[in-house]
């Protein structure tokens, strides 16, 4: 006997990335649509054979995807907005790609969709769109093909579904504030959802899991009534033996709890990783209804660190005074952890045995259903849990006592750069001699085939470090010459160097871990492969000074620093779980400021320190963003740039400009100017700005660099007309919302000769 077990989603891209290769093959034209077809079939056949094997009772099957399941969601339900359903193509999966990634061809011209950060992970999602023109009906058989795909092997599968609640909250009216959830609208979802549980049902389905990971987010008003109204449609629609799984992750569900129980669903799903005590405290107070499984989600898909079996028992144990229908399940889908730790033959065995990705997780989820139907005799005798009680008891790491130290030395004078900014802001300007509206770029050029094929080489010992750092010189030298030729007026050196902006930087402190193959889906077909913080952090040598200095020496023009922040590298890294993140920050912090305080020294006047994903960790609840984040993130990212000179001027990006709610704190990281996104309709941000009377320079991406698209030097000076509605025009700076390593150089430099030449124009008119 064993408790049920189910896992929530499983990782698509394939074990060695087959789905993207082929996929960004098709899009070069060297792939056919059929053989991205028959590799997807085939993918999907082996990750359901390992769960199977694994002793898996409710595999999900739908939780596969070509580009994104939040825009699978809206083709499913008809929301394809007229701009690409007019493209008329033969194929769906053309339609799809045009949606994901935009279309310029003899079809037409069309921008993506927006993509936007799925909760707190590095996964990014497609924006759905709802204006008055759509209709919703149900529009593609993809969940149940894939469903008869599974049948026809021999596995009865459970179909995932993104839910009603959660898409309707994350879609988008681009003519409008808000999507107006009417009547009709709520109708209209809600029956789609029915035919589809109606239509599984026929085809012999157990149990669909309906995913609502909105539901740990703060409540607006009407929310929960919007949740009730469709969910009540939903539920009478259930027919014969199918049960209706409500699934939720990323954190608790404490204030819908009560909401949800009442309504009857077969199964409900509760992370008991990141929201832990709320969720157990809403079950004990509220108890269970007669006929739910509670689905226990206990092994974490959001870390690599092996399970504690102890802890997760415990979980369930305590779920078991209130309820006897208890499962167990991943606490989120396992999307967001690389396949197998299987040939990560880099890492000792003592290393490794610490890690479960996707493929060990299911034989841990395995374990702990067994382990939890098991009486106190046998969880004695079991070698299993043993073996991992051994993991746990053991010390895995010595503490570097050298790190401590210096952490224990600061004070809070270590984290308050001097003077204040308003005087260091003047006497930059004079120092670094820009004109109005400087020119810059994010840091990245187009990391071409070319170079990572010569990274390869050095990986692989074709090439020496010597030829190597060769032709990255000889690429910066010409990225150097192409800037001075159009213009720009802070150049930077292209990042060639670097394979990410993370594992570039982990590679080169002391404390990381690296592997080989643990691809993560970031978004569309761009994996990342996060470092492993193992250790306590502390820097190696100097990273990015050599490169820095070279570039420096090789123009007149100021060169900017380039470095990733500890609060982004630590959010994009695999954290160690035996302290805290805020504790890994500061050591992460500390060897940024020695990165900072040497490029200073040789020379570099100004130095952008990116912290990219400080905004995708926000607490998704409001009451824990200061106490449990911001409060110790914000004095990090201080701690990182007080020591420099007054005339050094240090820069921030951000990717993402949802940062209205926390403008003063993005103010208070003290940078003296922040580079972020702010293409389409986030104009929102520069009211932000201008209402808080922000007071760090500024510069707004005027063009979208996810795109391949040119922007014309019209569309950029309009744009900076719109900026300067907002900003004081001495506070702006002029780049594009992101770095150009994904894009191809024959876009990068025109759209960058466009972005001088507007500049210049309005710097000339406003001269007038
Ligand atoms: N960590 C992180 N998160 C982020 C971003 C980011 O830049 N970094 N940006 C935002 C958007 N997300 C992104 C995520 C990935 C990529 C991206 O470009 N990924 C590349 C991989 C980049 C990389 O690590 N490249 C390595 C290895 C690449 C590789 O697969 N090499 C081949 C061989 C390549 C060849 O011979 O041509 C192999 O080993 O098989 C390198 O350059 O060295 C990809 O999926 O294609 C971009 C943006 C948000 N989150
Ligand atoms: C994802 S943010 C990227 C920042 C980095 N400096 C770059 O230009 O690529
Ligand atoms: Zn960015």
């Amino acid at each position: 006997m064993s408790a049920l077990t189910s896992v929530s989603g499983f990782p698509r891209i394939g074990q060695n990335r087959e789905l993207k290769k082929i996929i960004e093959a098709y899009w070069k034209g060297n792939a056919s649509l059929g053989e991205v077809r028959a590799t997807a079939k085939e993918l999907r056949a082996k990750h359901w054979k390992l769960e199977q094997e694994a002793g898996i009772d409710l595999i999900p099957s739908n939780d596969f995807s070509y580009y994104d399941q939040m825009l699978d969601t809206a083709i499913l339900l008809n929301v394809i907005p007229q701009r690409y359903q007019r493209l008329a193509f033969e194929n769906p999966e053309e339609t799809l790609f045009a949606m994901g990634r935009g279309y310029q061809g003899d079809k037409g011209d069309v921008t993506a969709l927006p993509m936007k950060k799925w909760f707190t992970t590095n996964y990014h999602y497609l924006v759905p769109e709802i204006d008055e023109a759509t209709e919703i009906k149900l529009n593609s058989t993809k969940p149940f093909d894939e469903f008869n795909e599974a049948k026809e092997l021999g596995i009865v599968t459970k179909p995932v579904l993104i839910g009603p609640y959660t898409f309707l909250k994350l879609a988008r009216n681009p003519q409008a504030e808000e999507v107006e959830y009417d009547r009709g609208l709520i109708d209209a979802v809600a029956a789609v959802y029915a035919e589809v549980i109606t239509k599984f049902a026929g085809l012999g389905a157990e149990w669909i899991q309906i995913d609502e990971p909105y539901l740990v987010l703060d409540k607006e008003d009407g929310d929960l009534s919007l949740f009730k109204s469709l969910y009540s449609k939903i539920l009478s629609a259930r027919k014969g033996a199918v049960k209706v799984l409500l699934n939720t992750y990323f954190g608790h569900i404490a204030d819908a709890y009560e909401t949800v129980n009442l309504l009857g669903f077969d199964g409900i799903g509760l992370d008991l990783n990141e929201g832990r005590e709320e969720n157990l405290a809403a079950v004990e107070q509220y108890g269970v209804a007669e006929n739910t499984t509670i689905f226990a989600g206990v092994i974490n898909g959001r870390n690599i660190w092996r399970n504690n079996y102890a802890v997760s028992l415990g979980l369930v144990d305590a779920l078991k005074k209130v309820t006897p229908n208890v499962a167990v399940s991943t606490a989120s889908s396992l999307l967001h952890v690389p396949f197998s730790t299987e040939g990560e033959t880099g890492l000792a065995d003592e290393v490794r045995r610490h890690f479960a990705f996707a493929v060990e997780k299911l034989g841990e989820l395995h374990e702990v259903a067994v382990l939890a139907d098991a009486d106190e005799e046998a969880k004695k005798a079991s070698a299993e849990l043993k073996a991992n009680q051994a993991l746990f008891d053991g010390t895995r790491v010595a503490s570097d006592p050298a790190v401590a130290a210096r952490l224990a030395a600061l004070t809070d004078d270590d984290f308050v750069r001097q003077p204040a900014r308003a005087e260091r802001q003047k006497e930059q300007r004079e120092a670094l001699g820009l004109p109005l509206l400087p020119t810059t770029t994010i840091g990245s050029f187009p990391q071409t085939r070319e170079i990572r094929a010569e990274r390869a080489k050095l990986r692989k010992g074709e090439i020496d470090k010597a030829e190597y750092d060769e032709f990255m010189k000889s690429q910066i030298d010409a990225c150097i010459k192409h800037q001075e030729e159009i213009g720009l007026d802070v150049l930077v050196h292209g990042e060639f160097e670097r394979n990410d902006m993370v594992e570039y930087f982990g590679q080169n402190l002391n404390g990381f871990l690296f592997t080989k193959n643990a691809w993560v889906q970031s978004y569309g077909t761009r994996c990342v492969k996060p470092p492993i913080v193992w250790g306590d952090v502390s820097r190696a040598n100097p990273i990015t000074v050599e490169w820095s200095a070279y570039a420096q020496s090789r123009t007149d023009h100021v060169m900017k620093g380039m470095l990733t922040g500890p609060v982004t590298i630590l959010n994009w890294s695999w954290p160690r779980e035996d302290i805290t993140h805020e504790q890994q920050t500061q050591q992460l912090a500390l060897a940024i400021r020695d990165e900072v305080l040497d490029l200073e020294a040789a020379g570099i006047k100004v130095i952008q320190i990116d912290e990219a994903a400080l905004r995708e960790k926000l607490p998704l609840r409001k009451t824990d963003w200061h106490k449990k984040y911001l409060d110790w993130a914000i004095p990090a990212f201080r701690l990182v740039h007080s020591a420099v000179k007054p005339t050094t001027q240090i820069h921030t990006h951000m990717c993402y400009s949802e940062f209205n709610d926390i403008i003063k704190d993005i103010d208070a990281m003290d940078a003296d100017v922040i580079s972020f996104e702010a293409s389409r309709g986030d104009l929102v941000v520069l009211d932000a700005i201008h209402d808080a009377k922000f007071e760090t320079e500024a510069g707004p991406g005027v063009y979208d660099i996810h795109s391949p698209r040119i922007p014309s030097e019209q569309e950029i000076e309009d744009r900076i007309y719109e900026i300067l509605k907002k900003m004081d025009v001495e506070k702006v700076w002029i780049n594009p919302d992101c770095g150009l390593k994904t894009r191809g150089n024959a876009e990068t430099w025109p759209s960058l000769e466009n972005l001088v030449a507007a500049a210049k124009a309005v710097r000339a008119k406003i001269a007038k």
